[in-house]
């Protein structure tokens, strides 16, 4: 019999990354080189807010919508990540993106976010709630902090987001679209049951918003991504990103361009029969594979592998 293996999941955390890790995802030159089936002037006269629109998924989301004509409004913690976006936009589309630094932790922080998107832009037409994260680890070992730091974020976050935006569609009498990042959790997340507890109850919230905000016409839809290479990789450790996309048949990474695009068309005209609908971009990972964001534990070991 094989000695049981010494590997134990340990978390890991964004210092914990050196410099000598590569950079992940779709860098600022690769985004400006993705080209889209979708027409120009496709979301003219359209405004879009994007949460989290400093990397990753959000700000390839900002750029496709601008690039289509959308007026884009955009939110983060980081006033330097947003206006990289802002520069980028402005670059390579020539508009001028409305960056407002929020924490959508903060309900009140929210209320001046969404009242400044319609005094900038005279309206909101899609929110797209796409800022959220969490860290690897196993949930026995969450502290208390942890926990709520994910649950604050990801459901709670959402949720503010969400009911701001509504308040003023109803008031003004005007439709409303919301989009929500969430992420695969139909087979539940080891290694990530804060977040998955946080993006289920977004899930269910938007089913059950999108029966409750149709008399406003306001549509609930959820994007629930697989494994997306980008920044947001940091928070993995090496050995997880090694086989991160073996955890689906098509043994493949998605990037923020295929998200990007999903969002563009929730918020067209083509999409405005989805409603409560979830979209699952995984390329069947919820029919195949667990991640194991933070390593294998050894009793699920079979490989060997360290
Ligand atoms: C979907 C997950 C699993 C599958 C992986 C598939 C592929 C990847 C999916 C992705 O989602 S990619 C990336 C998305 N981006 C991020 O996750 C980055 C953003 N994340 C964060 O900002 C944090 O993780 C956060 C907790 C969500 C933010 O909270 P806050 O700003 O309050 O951060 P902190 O003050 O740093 O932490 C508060 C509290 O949380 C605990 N904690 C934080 N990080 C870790 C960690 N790495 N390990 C263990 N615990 C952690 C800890 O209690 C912190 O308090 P202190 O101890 O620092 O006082
Ligand atoms: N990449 C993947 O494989 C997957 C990602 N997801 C989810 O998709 C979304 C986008 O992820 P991705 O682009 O990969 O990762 P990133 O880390 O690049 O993007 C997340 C963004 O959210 C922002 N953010 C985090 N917390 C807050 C907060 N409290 N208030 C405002 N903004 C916040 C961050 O900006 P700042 O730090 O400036 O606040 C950051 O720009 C996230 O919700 C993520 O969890 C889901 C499944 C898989």
């Amino acid at each position: 019999m094989n000695a049981p293996r010494s590997f134990t999941p340990k978390t890991f955390r964004p210092e914990d990354d050196g410099p000598d890790r590569p950079a992940r995802g779709l860098d600022e030159e690769a985004l400006r080189q993705q080209s889209t089936i979708y027409r120009e002037g496709m979301l003219d006269g359209k405004t879009l807010l994007v949460s989290g629109a400093g990397s990753g998924m959000g700000k390839a989301a900002a750029l496709l919508a601008a690039r289509l004509g959308a007026n884009v409004a955009i939110c983060g913690r980081d006033p330097d990540k947003l206006q990289s976006t802002v520069d980028l936009v402005r670059d390579e589309v020539g508009t001028d993106v409305l960056a407002v630094p929020t924490n959508i932790r903060d309900p009140e922080a929210i209320e001046t976010l969404i009242g400044t998107v319609h005094d900038h832009f005279g309206g909101l037409d899609t929110l797209v709630n796409n800022a959220g994260g969490q860290f690897p680890q196993d949930a026995i070992d969450f502290s208390r902090k942890g926990w709520l730091a994910v649950i604050d974020t990801n459901l709670n976050g959402t949720w503010w987001m969400m009911q701001e935006a509504a308040k003023r569609w109803r008031a003004d009498g005007k439709p409303g679209n919301i989009v929500n990042i969430v992420a695969n959790v139909e087979r539940g997340m080891p290694q990530a049951a804060h977040t998955c507890a946080a993006r289920a109850g977004v899930i269910y919230l938007s089913k059950t918003l999108a029966t409750e905000w149709a008399q406003w016409n306001i549509r609930v839809n959820c994007i629930g991504p697989g494994v997306i290479e980008t920044e947001g990789f940091r928070m993995y450790p090496e050995e997880a990103l090694a086989r991160f996309h073996k955890a689906n048949p098509m043994k493949m990474r998605g990037n923020a361009w295929d998200v990007a695009e999903a969002i563009a068309y929730l918020a067209s005209p083509a999409a405005r029969f989805i409603n409560g609908d979830l979209i699952i971009m995984d390329g069947g990972q919820a029919q195949w594979g667990v991640i194991w964001p933070a390593g294998i534990p050894d009793y699920f070991r079979e490989d060997g592998a360290a």
